[in-house]
Order: C-alpha cells, then structure tokens, then sequence
C-alpha cells in the first residue's frame, strides 16, 4: 500500500461506523439511536511506567475502551501493538459487543490496547509493564464487571501476571476476572486454539453452502501467531490445503501445499514462515491477490480496502482478524459476488471459549475439553444459522449486513427496556 492509500483505509473507528450506519439504514434507525449505539459507555486511557535494563524509565499509553453492557458485562482481549491508537481500541470494542450479542452471550464489548512493541522488551520488562496496565485499570475490572482476554501479542502468561496482580491490588481471589489463563489457574486448554478452531468450522460450513464442500479446497492464511497457526492446523486436519502463509515479515506460496508441521518448525527456529524452504517468497500484499480457494486475513485490520478488492483472486474470504475488509472492500466483493463470512462469527471461537473458561471459574466447575469443544462448535453453528436465515430473508444483502442486523437488533432490544435508545 502507499502511504495515501494507507492515511485512506487506516482508520478502524471511521470504518466499523459506516458498517453500522449501514445496518441502521436497514433498520430504520435515526441518528440518535445509531450514536447511542456507536458511542462507548467509557474509554478509560492510562499511563504505564517501567523501569528499564538500562536503567532509565520509560512511558507507554495504554486505554480500556468499555463500548456497551446491556447484554452484560464488558468483555474482549489486550492488545499490545507498537501502532495502536485509541480509535482502534474503541473500534475493536464496539466489535466486541456485535459478537458477544450474536452469540448470545451474557457480554458487553470491552477492548483494551497498550502502544508498545512488546518484541523490544525483555521479560521482565514485559511483565512489569503487564502488572503496571492492572495497577493502572483494576478499579474498572471484575469478573462481574469488566473481563479482558488475549489478543494481539499477549497470551497465557501475560494473563497470569494479570491476575496475580489483580489479587494483589484488589484482594479478591476472583480467577473469572480474566479469560486465556494457564490451565494451572483455572484456564481453559481449549482457548488456546478455539479461535482457530472455530474460524475452521465456520470456513467448513460457508464452504459448504458456497464451494460445494471445505475437502480439497486450497486456502491462504495471512498471519500465523495465535489463530492463523491453529487454523492451519485446523484446515490441513480437515482436508483443505494451505498453498500460502504470512507473517509480519513476508509470506510463502506453494500451490501443492505447505506442511502445517514443518511451517511451525521454521517459525520456531528462524523466526518466521517466510523461510520455509519449499516454495516461493511473497510479500502480504501479493499473497492476498494470490489465487486460492479461501482467504483468511488473520493479522490486523483494514489490509483488504478498495484499492486491493477489486484483484483479490479467492472464491471465499473468511475474516479471521478483527476487521480487516474496509467498507468499501465490503461492497466491491458483494458486487464480485465474493461471500465473506464476517469477524464477528468467523473468529468467535476465541470468545465462546472464554465464555466456557468464566462460566467455569464461577461455577467452580469443570467442563471437560470435550464438551467446551462441542459447546464452542454448537453456539456458532446456531449462529451461522441465524446469520443465514436473515441472509436468505434481506435479499440482495452479504453475509456481515445479515450478522450485524441480528446482532445490532438484539442490542437494541437490551438498550431499549433499559430506557437507553
Ligand atoms: N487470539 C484470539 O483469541 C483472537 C484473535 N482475534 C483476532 O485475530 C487477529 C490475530 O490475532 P492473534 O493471532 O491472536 O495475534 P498474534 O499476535 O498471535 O499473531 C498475529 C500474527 O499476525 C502477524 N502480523 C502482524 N503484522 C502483520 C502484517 N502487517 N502483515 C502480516 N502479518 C502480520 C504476526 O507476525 C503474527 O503472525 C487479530 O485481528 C485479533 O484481534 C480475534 C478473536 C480472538
Ligand atoms: O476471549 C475474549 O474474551 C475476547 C477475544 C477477543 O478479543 C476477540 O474476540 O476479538
């Protein structure tokens, strides 16, 4: 992209607004409601210390956006990214609450964003800046009020250190506070992968209804840290073949496949997919517009925009990051006759899994791995369900317009006994 095209598509905020405006036309909705809708309850921005190796202290802002609670409480992961922006983070938020409502879970829509490279840190240095975020927020959390979670560059342990320093600070032994835990304090094993998972399952029963079955379907996947690697995984299990992978330094294309096994390996021991030894160096921009099957963008957002829509070579685009097709990417493909299964069902996995790992933790009981997997696999099936029905029902509308009516109507519905729209 050149840096006018990137000004263009780079703001998420300006982007999921008009995706919502769009539902409100569909709706019928008038420009107070469609504030109230798009407007967070509180964005909460903070600053962070830490004392460095070298001794010197250094500063990074980090915000908490808590966009709706009328289906619950807040609930959405911690992004650590050198580039992220408070717009985003309300953005991502205001996400949060169309997926939470889609698969009727008991959530709002929280996102948090701290602005650090977190690959420019040491370890320690990482996890004082993970119990410096806490001390900063913890008044604004709570398993009943406010439930962060992975995302972006952080995982399993930033969230241990999360909760310990929760229950330091707060003297609540409350382990529900936090989702994307170790096992060893009360984690689910399934959350690990169930994003990626469910972004497979999803891919399976779009392309059941739009390429004749997922068996034999070659798929490119942009990213390969949490979600993009298990649903490589996810996708060679179920008989697709991945020709193409990415990561933030480049990609790799074979057209007879790549090995989920051995692209792990590469990525463990040089750092990236891009070295994998069979097949031919892409950068992302080239690997998007690659001819394929199934495209999945699991990396950032706003990366498919008009500029790059019009030369994308895929039959379906399954969105496994969190908003990563611009508005008007969203309209070029419906004109293409492109279906993209939208964020908000396609990547829930990791949010149901969450779901079943809080539920957990306040039951104090244990569902096994098998049952959250079933569970997980069920609610999105219902889910794809519902979205296809309305799909079916609106008539000359995509898949996204069909999902955020269903889940913006039931919003709507929590806003409106409530006195609030
Ligand atoms: N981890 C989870 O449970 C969930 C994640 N998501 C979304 O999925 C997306 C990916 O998240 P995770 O896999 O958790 O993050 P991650 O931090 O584990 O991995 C991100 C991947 O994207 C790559 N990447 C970064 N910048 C890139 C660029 N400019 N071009 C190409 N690749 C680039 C990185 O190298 C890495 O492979 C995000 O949009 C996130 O919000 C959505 C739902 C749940
Ligand atoms: O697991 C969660 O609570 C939220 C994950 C997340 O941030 C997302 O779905 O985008």
């Amino acid at each position: 992209m050149t840096s006018v095209e990137e000004v263009l598509t780079s703001n998420l905020y300006v982007q999921q607004t008009k995706k919502l405006y769009k539902i409100g036309e569909i709706l019928g909705l008038h420009e107070d409601q469609l504030t109230a809708l798009s407007t967070p309850e509180r964005v909460i921005q903070v600053k962070i210390q830490i004392k460095g190796k070298d001794g010197l202290i250094k500063t990074f802002t980090g915000w908490r956006s808590q966009h709706n609670s009328a289906l619950g409480p807040y609930k959405g992961g911690v992004r650590f990214h050198p580039n992220v922006t408070q717009d985003e983070v309300i953005a991502l938020s205001m996400i949060m609450t169309w997926k939470n409502s889609l698969l009727q879970l008991p959530y709002g829509g929280g996102k948090a964003g701290v602005r650090v490279d977190p690959k420019s840190l040491s370890r320690e240095e990482l996890e004082q800046l993970s119990r410096n975020f806490i001390d900063a927020i913890y008044k604004y959390i709570g398993s009943d009020i406010d439930v962060p979670a992975p995302d972006v560059n952080t995982d399993s342990q930033i969230m241990s250190w999360f909760l310990d320093e929760y229950t330091k600070i707060s003297g609540k032994i409350d382990p529900a506070t936090f989702t994307g835990k170790p096992v060893d304090l009360g984690g689910l094993s399934v959350r690990e992968f169930s994003t990626g998972l469910g972004v497979v399952h999803t891919a399976k029963l779009a392309a059941d209804k739009f390429l004749g079955g997922l068996e034999g379907r070659r798929v490119i996947i942009q990213g390969f840290g949490n979600l993009g690697s298990f649903a490589a995984k996810f996708f060679q299990e179920n008989g697709a073949t991945v020709i193409g992978v990415s990561d933030s330094k480049g990609g790799v294309i074979n057209p007879n496949g790549l090995d989920y096994n051995k692209l792990e390996e590469v990525k463990k021991t040089t750092g990236s997919v891009v070295n994998y030894p069979e097949g031919k160096k892409v950068t992302n921009d080239e690997l998007l517009v690659t001819e394929t099957d199934i495209l999945v963008p699991a990396a950032l957002e706003n990366v498919i925009h008009k500029y790059n829509a019009p030369k994308i070579k895929s039959k379906l685009i399954v969105e496994g990051a969190n908003g990563p097709l611009t508005a008007d990417a969203d309209s070029i493909l419906k004109e293409r006759g492109i279906p993209v299964v939208p964020d908000i069902l396609a990547n829930s996995g990791g949010v149901v899994g969450s779901y079943v790992e809080w539920a957990n933790n306040r039951m104090g009981e244990i569902i096994n791995e098998d049952d959250a997997k079933k569970l997980i696999l069920t609610r999105m099936e219902k889910a794809f369900e519902e979205i296809y029905k309305k799909y079916n029902s609106l008539g000359d509308q995509d898949l996204r317009t069909a999902a955020m009516v269903v889940a913006v109507e039931r919003v709507i519905r929590a806003m409106r006994v409530r006195g609030l729209i």
